[in-house]
């Protein structure tokens, strides 16, 4: 089967800033494809020429086998995909019941208005006013409008936004169900913790480029870097007395940022390390406090992959 989305070469700029630049990826059927990056780095224009919102200057994109800059093809390729985007505009007098209802009547073939409200975490709240929602409990609504067409392709921007813990939780099983049941998804978040727990595959756009692609394990060489042991210092004890010479050869400890007194250990074999720490700290009747060891996060990686992509670095003006 072919892709669910394909972009290839896709430039938009507007007036002198160059938006998005040569970006090009592609999202298969049933999968949960984010895109990550700073703000003003180019997500939303790729968004909106996906779902047909926007003109492209050059490349190719394919949405479900149709072209969305296409008019004619419009129409069919918007009953298929659904939109949760910011600030959907709803009628505040209306409830919720009938305010997924009403959508349901804009598409051939809706799902069934109960199931899509129990589908969202809802239920119980059908009779109450829209105007009368928590920014939570909208959002909900949102994604219960977005899905009430039973879209083929969902687009979620930035889906938890406001959200508390619990809702997060929720509205991520939520995404996985929908998942799971055939819809592909593309979503984008600048939440690292919720890409990790959604995505299948993620990409990094940074003035207006692919700067990476891949799995939220792997991406950025993650799945290769060092691991980081981190631990405090024994009381009496200096950096100076660990036993360096019993560590593997890349493994050095550092003093970590001042501030949290922590020492860090950073190393490709982290099963010898860690031996060789515990076994010497055993050894001389020691603790070693706050004991941690992790590679570096999705966070880690998306920092360093966009650190040039700050404010100041995304006016991207033309030279031509
Ligand atoms: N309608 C517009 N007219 C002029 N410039 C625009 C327009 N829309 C976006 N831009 C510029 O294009 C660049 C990319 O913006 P875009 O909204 O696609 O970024 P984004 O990654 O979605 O950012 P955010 O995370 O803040 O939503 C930015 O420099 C932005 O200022």
């Amino acid at each position: 089967m072919p892709d669910a989305v394909v972009v290839e070469g896709l430039s938009k700029r507007y007036g002198a800033v160059e938006a998005v630049r040569g970006v090009s990826f592609t999202v298969g059927h049933g999968e949960i494809f984010a895109l990550l990056g700073p703000n003003g780095a180019g997500k939303t224009t790729t968004l909106e020429i996906l779902e047909g919102f926007r003109t492209r200057d050059a490349g190719r994109v394919e949405v479900l086998g149709r072209d969305p800059g296409d008019r004619a093809e419009g129409r069919a390729l918007r009953e298929r995909i659904g939109l949760v985007l910011q600030d959907i505009a709803v009628e505040p007098y209306l409830t919720v019941r009938e305010t997924i209802a009403r959508d349901a009547g804009y598409y051939p073939s809706p799902r069934d208005v109960d199931e899509v409200i129990r589908l969202v975490g809802l239920a119980g709240q059908e009779r109450r006013k829209v105007k009368a929602l928590s920014g939570g409990q909208k959002r909900r609504l949102d994604l219960a409008l977005g899905v009430i067409g039973d879209p083929s392709l969902l687009f979620l921007d930035e889906p938890t936004t406001g959200f508390d813990p619990s809702a997060r939780r929720s509205a991520w099983q939520n995404v996985r169900d929908l998942r799971d049941a055939g819809t592909t998804i593309v979503l984008t978040t600048h939440y690292m913790d919720e890409a990790q727990a959604l995505a299948d595959r993620v990409a990094v756009i940074s003035d207006g480029e692919i700067v990476a692609e891949g799995t939220p394990s792997t991406i950025g060489g993650r799945d290769i870097a060092r691991a980081r042991i981190r631990f405090a210092l024994p009381d009496g004890c200096s950096v100076a007395e660990l036993p360096v010479a019993g560590l593997p050869v890349d493994a050095v400890p550092a003093e970590a940022v001042p501030g949290d007194g922590l020492v860090t250990v950073e190393t490709r074999k982290p099963t010898e390390a860690l031996h060789e720490l515990t076994g010497w700290a055993l050894r001389h009747g020691m603790v070693l406090d706050r004991l941690t060891v992790d590679r570096p996060s999705l966070e880690d990686v998306y920092l360093r992959l966009t650190e040039h992509g700050a404010p100041e670095h995304n006016t991207r003006r033309s030279t031509r």
